[in-house]
């Protein structure tokens, strides 16, 4: 939790940080309507995208330059801060002659370091706030490298937006939340404000206000939400866009926890529940030592026999016979079948030592 940097960036933070505003600037009427639309709602900045990175070709790219000018003519009117995405050093220099409040780094950018290293070279000296969006993979140390990369040119008003990771096997969602990597990076960068993109993550208007929910229960600093007047007619992203009522009735129901409870009643009995888990976690480690045991003498026996260390059927068999189990006890199989798979590479881990070791 860092809202109190977001504050000293000079952004307005109402009950928790949002920026908000539609994926694609279209006309210069479809910006100003917005920004109306989104005056005096504690908004810290209006988003707009200005040049948009495209999976193929072909499709709407952005409307460029003059899309500038309209943010301005919006924040002149309204008072509202403005921000969008640069992906390279020449939009870098545009934003800066219209001298946008805020940029972002874009995901498919944060994978290339390359191109991550140019626009922290076309920022240096400049003292605006610049937030990095998570790479597309769930690879946090690119995520990490665009932050330093930043910081190493100067920039000290650094914050982290996370949308989600591709991937094929997500069917919900557009981009699987993984929410593994955005509390990583809160262990590894306590410093850095943290600002959740429910729009991106969900790929679905409807199922927006859960995934924001879900950051607020996080602690995540706050969120990017796309809004546009007329979702159904938006040149990109359409289906992910809420309206400015939906926007704003989903902020007004929104709930934001504390981390913590003054109530004694409540922290003792999160001591007792948590001694509780201890104790069960301090068994299942106690098995799982236990189990490897048991694997190396199988691995023992095996290198006797020269027996190969993989045997997919039987690892079949324990992948089907776990799951059914889990099924059993409320744990879903996509936990299970991560679990079951640590085991195994651990399992193979210390066979396969052995068997080195035993050759040695
Ligand atoms: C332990 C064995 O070796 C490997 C590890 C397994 C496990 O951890 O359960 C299962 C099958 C093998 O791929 C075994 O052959 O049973």
């Amino acid at each position: 939790m860092n809202q109190s940097a977001l504050k000293n960036w000079g952004f307005p933070v109402g009950r928790t940080f949002v920026a908000a505003g539609p994926c694609s600037a279209e006309t210069e009427e479809q910006v100003l309507e917005t920004a109306r639309a989104l005056v005096n709602k504690d908004i810290g900045f209006m988003r707009a995208g200005i040049w948009k990175p495209r999976t193929r070709p072909g499709s709407f790219e952005g409307v460029g330059l003059k899309g500038l000018a309209w943010m301005d003519r919006a924040r002149t009117e309204t008072g509202l801060k403005i921000g969008t995405e640069v992906a390279e050093p020449s939009h870098v220099e545009a934003c800066l002659e219209y001298g946008m409040d805020v940029l972002w780094v874009g995901a498919r950018t944060t994978t290339n370091p390359f191109s991550v290293q140019a626009i922290a070279d076309a920022l240096r000296g400049v003292d605006i706030p610049v937030l990095v969006k998570n790479p597309m993979s769930a690879d946090i140390g690119l995520w990490v490298g665009g932050i330093e990369r930043l910081a190493n040119a100067g920039v000290t008003k650094l914050g982290a937006i996370h949308r989600g990771v591709s991937s094929s096997l997500e069917m919900r969602y557009r981009n699987a939340p993984v929410w593994t990597m955005p509390i990583e990076l809160m262990r590894l960068m306590p410093e850095i404000p943290l600002i959740c993109d429910p729009s991106h993550i969900c790929g679905k208007s409807e199922l927006v206000a859960a995934i924001a929910q879900e950051a607020m229960d996080l602690l995540f600093d706050g969120l990017m939400v796309e809004v546009h007047p007329d979702p159904s007619s938006a040149w990109s992203d359409a289906s992910q866009q809420l309206t400015p009522v939906e926007f704003l009735s989903m902020m007004n129901s929104l709930e934001m926890p504390y981390e913590q409870s003054d109530s004694t009643v409540f922290q003792n009995k999160m001591t007792g529940l948590r001694n509780d888990v201890d104790e069960v976690d301090s068994r299942i480690l106690e098995f799982l030592g236990r189990r490897m045991d048991i694997v190396r003498d199988m691995g023992r026996l095996k290198s006797e026999q020269h027996v190969s260390t993989l045997q997919p059927r039987r690892w079949q068999e324990i992948l089907d016979d776990r799951i059914k189990k889990g099924q059993g006890l409320d744990l879903s199989e996509s936990f299970v079948q991560q679990l079951m798979q640590s085991i195994h590479e651990e399992a193979i881990r210390h066979q396969e030592t052995d068997r080195i070791e035993g050759a040695g």
